[in-house]
């Protein structure tokens, strides 16, 4: 495992301090309200854990899983839903949970798709984007971190499935995924 790892990104102290900011934030603009937290399986899962336990709003949780990677390093830009929400988003405060904008395919698909079933407001909170990798631009309230255009794994990211556990964001070693 550890041949496998390039570098560490983001360690885990970190990330848990940016998402702390990212709570405060979010807490101080949704006063007063009730957030329906959207996570998207299954990357998102580590964000949405530590994310909500940091937020002092009242919130609930839905789970959508899309999938437009399969078990390659690009996104093939056609979005499938696998997991619907079981919620109805009719006048809802929607904030989507995500761990990674890459080119921004997923999002803009998955935005336009929420926003068409009648919420109050749909508003994104990822931890990680790829400014220089966009194809399309997405308008993001809440970023942990901007990082390069690199493929990276951990934190909820994976590679064929492999090292989302592992509790950093670091680089594959190019021998990992052949290059
Ligand atoms: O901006 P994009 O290039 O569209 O990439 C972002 C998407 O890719 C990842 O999901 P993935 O399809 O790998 O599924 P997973 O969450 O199950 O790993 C990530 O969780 C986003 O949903
Ligand atoms: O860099 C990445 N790593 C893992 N999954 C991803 N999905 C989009 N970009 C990435």
């Amino acid at each position: 495992m550890g041949q496998d790892l390039e570098k560490v990104l983001l360690s885990q102290e970190q990330i848990e301090e940016r998402l702390t900011e990212l709570a405060a934030q979010i807490d101080a603009d949704y006063a007063g309200k009730e957030l329906l937290l959207v996570g998207v399986l299954r990357g998102a899962v580590m964000v949405m854990a530590d994310l909500s336990r940091r937020l002092h709003l009242p919130v609930q949780m839905d789970w959508m899983a899309v999938s437009s990677y399969g078990s390659g390093t690009k996104s093939s830009g056609v979005v499938r839903i696998l997991k619907d929400l079981d919620t109805d988003l009719h006048g809802r405060d929607v904030l989507i949970v995500e761990d990674i904008i890459d080119s921004g395919l997923t999002l803009s698909w998955l935005l336009a798709n929420l926003r068409s079933r009648g919420p109050a407001s749909v508003e994104i909170a990822t931890l990680l984007r790829k400014p220089e990798a966009a194809k399309v631009a997405v308008d993001v309230r809440y970023v942990g971190f901007d990082i390069p255009p690199e493929f990276v794994v951990g934190y909820g990211l994976d590679y064929a499935e492999r090292y989302r556990h592992l509790p950093f964001v670091g680089t594959l070693a190019p021998h990992v995924y052949g290059g």
